[in-house]
C-alpha cells in the first residue's frame, strides 16, 4: 500500500512533496523517492528508508522545480531493493517518471509483451516499471512531438486495455505536466485538491485526502475509477473518463487498516467507518454474550483505537490504554520479514500492569492477519495479570491472499487460513475470540457513501474482482513471494547494499 503524491505548483515544490510524503508515511516505510523538473532536467532522489532518512538537506537543495511527484513504498511485487524504489524513470518519449500504488496481476505477461512486441527492456522485477513502460509505449505510439491532453488520455485508455489489477498512478511528463489515473475498479485511492496562492492556483494529487489538508489544499474530489486527470505545468487542468467499463469497487482494507482515520476516501470518512465497525462489533458481542463479564476494553495501538473506543462506549464498560506504543517503531504489518515483525511487536508495545491485574479484558484490534500481534499481545496481557483475555477483531477473519497491493501473498502464512474461528482462538491463546461479520464491515463503510455498493474484499471471501485470478496464479504467487522465498532471495533487509543503481541480482 504505497503512498503517491504529485504537485503542480507556482514555486519550488520539494518541501511540499517532502511534507506530503511524511503525512503518507503510514502507507509505506520501506523506501521513499521524489522527482522534480526544471529547465529540461529531472532531479531524482530515491532510496530505501523513511522520508526523513532518504532526503537530506543536500538532496533537497538539488530537487528544484515547481512540478514534481513523490512515493513512499511498501513492496508488494519484486524485491525491497533500493533500485525498485519509486518514482521510476524512462527516457522515451519525452522523459517520464511514474509513482504507482497497487499491484498489476498480469505483470509477467506484460513484461514479455513489452520485450517481444514493444521492444522495451525491463531491468527490475517491479510491476511498476512494467506499468511505466506500457504507458510510455502507448504515449509514444501517438507520435506527437508535443503531447496534448488528447494524446495523454489516449495512452491511459490503452493502459486500461492492457493492464490488469490495481493501480493508482501519478506520472510526470518532462516539461509538460502531471497525469494521474485510477484503475477501472478504483481499487486503490487517489484524490486531488487545489490551493489558491497570490501567484495562482496550485494543484495536488495524493493517495489520501489527509495529505492535502495537512498542506493547506482543499479536497476537490476523488479521481473516478478509470478516469485520468492531466494538469499542465502552467496549471491548466483536464479530466476524462478513459475506461469503457468502470465501476467503483474500492479496497475495504483501506478502511480497516491502511488509511489514516482523518482521511476521506470516496467520500467516506475513514474515522466514521471505524467508529461504525466498533458499533457493529459491540452489537455482536452483546448478541453472543448478553451477560458479558468484560471489565475493560483495551485497544491495540494504533489503528484499532477508534473502533475500540466506540465498542467500549456501546458495551458500557471502561476504555483504557493498557498498551503503550513506542512511537519510534513503525507499523509492524508492513515490515518486509516475519522475524522483524515478531521482534517489533514486543519492542513496540508495553503493558501497563494495573489495567490488567485481576480483570477480564477485551483486547480489540482492527484485524488479525498473520497473528503476529495478537499472539504476543494475549501473552503480554496474561503476564500483566489479566484474569480472562478476550479478543475482538474489527474485521472478519483474513483467510485468502491479496493480489491488489497488500503484501499477503501466501495463504499458508495467514493464521485463519483453513482454520475455524475456534481454532484461531486456541492458537492465539485467548479465552474467547470474536470477529466482525463481513456484511457488518461492508455496511460500516457503505453508510458513509451509499453510492459505493461493492468493496474489494478478497482477503475475507476469496473473490477476486478482476476475474483473472485462479488457483494456479495463487499457488505461483505463494511460491514466489512467501516469507521463506523472500528471505532466500533478498535476506530480511532487502539487498540495497549490493545493488548499484540498476536492479540486477536475479
Ligand atoms: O496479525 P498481524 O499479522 O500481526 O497483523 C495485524 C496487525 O498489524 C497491524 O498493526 P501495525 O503494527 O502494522 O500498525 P498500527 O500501529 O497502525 O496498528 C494491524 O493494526 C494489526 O495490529
Ligand atoms: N504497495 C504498493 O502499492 C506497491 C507498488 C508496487 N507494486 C511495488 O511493489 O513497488
Ligand atoms: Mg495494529
Amino acid at each position: 500500500m504505497c503512498g503517491i503524491v504529485g504537485i503542480v505548483g507556482k514555486e519550488n515544490v520539494n518541501q511540499w512533496l517532502y511534507d506530503a510524503l511524511t503525512v503518507l508515511q503510514h502507507r509505506g516505510q520501506d523506501a521513499a523517492g521524489m522527482v522534480t523538473y526544471q529547465d529540461d532536467r529531472f532531479f531524482l532522489r530515491k532510496d530505501n528508508g523513511l522520508v526523513r532518512d532518504v532526503f537530506r538537506t543536500r538532496h533537497m537543495k538539488r530537487l528544484q522545480g515547481h512540478v514534481g511527484i513523490g512515493h513512499v513504498r511498501y513492496p508488494t511485487a519484486g524485491s525491497s531493493s533500493s533500485a525498485e524504489a519509486q518514482p521510476f524513470y524512462v527516457n522515451s518519449p519525452y522523459g517520464i517518471t511514474l509513482a504507482h500504488n497497487g499491484n498489476l496481476t498480469n505483470a509477467e505477461d506484460l513484461s514479455n509483451d513489452l520485450f517481444r512486441t514493444d521492444l522495451r527492456h525491463i531491468n527490475t522485477t517491479s510491476d511498476s516499471e512494467v506499468l511505466l513502460n506500457v504507458f510510455a509505449h502507448e504515449l509514444q505510439k501517438q507520435g506527437k512531438l508535443v503531447p496534448t491532453q488528447d494524446e495523454v488520455f489516449a495512452a491511459v485508455k490503452a493502459v486500461h486495455k492492457r493492464c490488469k489489477g490495481a493501480y493508482a498512478v501519478i506520472a510526470m511528463i518532462t516539461g509538460y505536466g502531471i497525469v494521474a489515473f485510477r484503475d477501472p475498479h478504483g481499487i486503490r485511492p487517489v484524490c486531488y485538491g487545489k490551493r489558491e496562492t497570490s501567484r495562482g492556483v496550485e494543484y495536488m494529487i495524493a493517495s489520501e485526502s489527509v495529505a492535502l489538508s495537512a498542506l493547506g489544499f482543499t479536497l476537490v474530489r476523488d479521481i473516478e475509477p478509470g478516469e485520468a486527470i492531466y494538469i499542465e505545468s502552467d496549471g491548466q487542468l483536464y479530466t476524462q473518463q478513459c475506461a469503457d467499463d468502470h465501476k467503483l469497487i474500492p479496497c475495504i482494507f483501506e478502511h480497516v487498516y491502511f488509511a489514516r482515520p482523518d482521511s476521506i476516501i470516496d467520500q467516506i470518512s475513514v474515522y466514521k467507518a471505524r467508529l461504525r465497525m466498533g458499533e457493529k462489533l459491540a452489537e455482536k458481542v452483546k448478541r453472543l454474550k448478553p451477560e458479558h463479564d468484560i471489565d475493560v476494553v483495551i485497544p491495540i495501538p494504533d489503528t484499532s483505537r477508534t473502533s475500540a473506543m466506540q465498542m467500549a462506549h456501546d458495551l458500557g464498560v471502561k476504555f483504557r490504554e493498557g498498551f503503550i506504543k513506542n512511537r519510534y517503531i513503525g507499523r509492524t504489518f508492513i515490515m518486509p520479514g516475519q522475524q522483524q515483525r515478531k521482534k517489533s511487536v514486543r519492542q513496540k508495545l508495553n503493558a501497563i500492569e494495573l489495567e490488567f491485574r485481576g480483570k477480564n479484558v477485551l483486547l480489540v484490534d482492527d484485524s488479525i492477519v498473520r497473528g503476529t500481534t495478537c499472539k504476543e499481545i494475549v501473552q503480554m496481557a496474561r503476564d500483566a495479570g489479566a484474569e480472562k483475555v478476550y479478543f475482538a477483531s474489527a474485521a472478519p477473519a483474513v483467510r485468502y491472499p491479496n493480489v491488489y497491493g497488500i503484501d499477503m501473498p501466501a495463504a499458508e502464512e495467514l493464521i485463519a487460513h483453513n482454520r475455524t474461528d475456534k481454532e484461531v482462538e486456541k492458537l492465539i491463546g485467548a479465552d474467547w475470540l470474536v470477529y466482525q461479520d463481513l456484511e457488518d464491515l461492508l455496511e460500516s463503510a457503505r453508510e458513509g457513501n451509499p453510492h459505493v455498493q461493492d468493496f474489494e474484499c478478497s482477503v475475507f471471501n476469496g473473490e477476486y474482482i478482476t476475474g483473472d485470478i485462479d488457483q494456479n496464479y495463487l499457488e505461483r504467487l505463494q511460491q514466489l513471494r512467501n516469507d521463506a522465498s523472500k528471505n532466500k532471495q533478498h535476506g530480511e533487509q532487502g539487498t540495497s547494499d549490493d545493488i548499484i543503481d540498476l536492479h540486477n541480482n536475479d
